[in-house]
């Protein structure tokens, strides 16, 4: 019997926005607390964990505005929601915050024994710790408050490299990080910074250049969660 418990934010079923699974239908599965802090972040709401901002199962499912709210879920209560939510997606994505603090391991097992797929999102500053069939989509960190660093187990497991960019310094941060990590076949793929006209623009010029590939967080240009 799994006993693993796993603080929740979030958890809904959406068209996945981003990177190689971009169209795909997904459960969302969105862990609450992260040290990184990135200036830009879309989900500072996710970033601390307080014992105060402990709510009931009921109202996370029950959610409908951003909150720090969160509750926690074991894999067998997470699986039979799905049931009792009647989601039809069989691709999950476990996001966050920062998902890998945690072992992911329980969960991706419980998940997938029920025949879903899974995929993480993380910074790739924690030990991905996960399924081997589990999607890694490792979105780099550099330089962040929180001072954290990239790890090579990380970047090695990588599936998938997705990167946000706004500056020629992004640009740069990722062609170091891939150097230094000898990344040659994961696919990257650049996502501008919050739909900004100059980061687009940059992005679109870059993976010309390097051919790369583009995600624009299709979920916010169609306005869908
Ligand atoms: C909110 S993070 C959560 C997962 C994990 N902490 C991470 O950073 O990968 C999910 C994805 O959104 C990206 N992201 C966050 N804020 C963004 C923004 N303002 N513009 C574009 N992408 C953003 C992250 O880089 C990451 O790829
Ligand atoms: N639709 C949709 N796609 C996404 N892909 C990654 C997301 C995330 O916040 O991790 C995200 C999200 O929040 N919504
Ligand atoms: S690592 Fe992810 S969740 Fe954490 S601050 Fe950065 S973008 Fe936000
Ligand atoms: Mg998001």
């Amino acid at each position: 019997m799994n006993t693993v418990e796993y603080k929740i934010n979030e958890l809904f079923e959406t068209i996945q926005g981003e990177g190689a699974f971009t169209g795909q239908p997904s459960i969302f599965i969105r862990l609450q607390g992260c040290p990184v802090a990135c200036s830009w972040c879309d989900t500072k709401h996710t970033w601390e964990i307080e014992l105060e901002d402990k709510v009931t199962k009921e109202q996370i499912i029950a959610k409908t505005q951003e909150t720090s709210q969160w509750a926690s879920f074991s894999p067998e209560q997470i699986l039979s929601l799905f049931k009792v939510q009647g989601f039809k997606a069989k691709h999950i994505v476990i996001t966050g915050g920062e998902p890998c603090m945690v072992d992911l391991t329980p969960l991706c097992q419980t998940l997938e024994k029920a025949g879903y797929s899974c995929q993480i999102e993380t910074s790739g500053t924690f030990d991905v710790r996960t399924t081997k069939d589990c999607w890694v989509t490792v979105s780099p960190k550099v330089n962040m408050r929180g001072g954290y660093e990239i790890l090579a187990s990380a970047m090695k497991r990588a599936n998938e490299i997705k990167h946000p960019v706004a500056t020629e310094q992004h640009v740069d941060d990722l062609k170091s990080l891939l150097a230094k990590h000898k990344v040659t076949n994961t696919p990257v793929y650049l996502q501008p910074i919050s739909q900004k006209q100059r980061a687009t623009e940059l992005a679109i010029a870059t993976c010309i250049e390097n051919n790369w590939r583009l995600s624009v967080q299709v979920h916010k240009y169609i306005g869908i969660e």
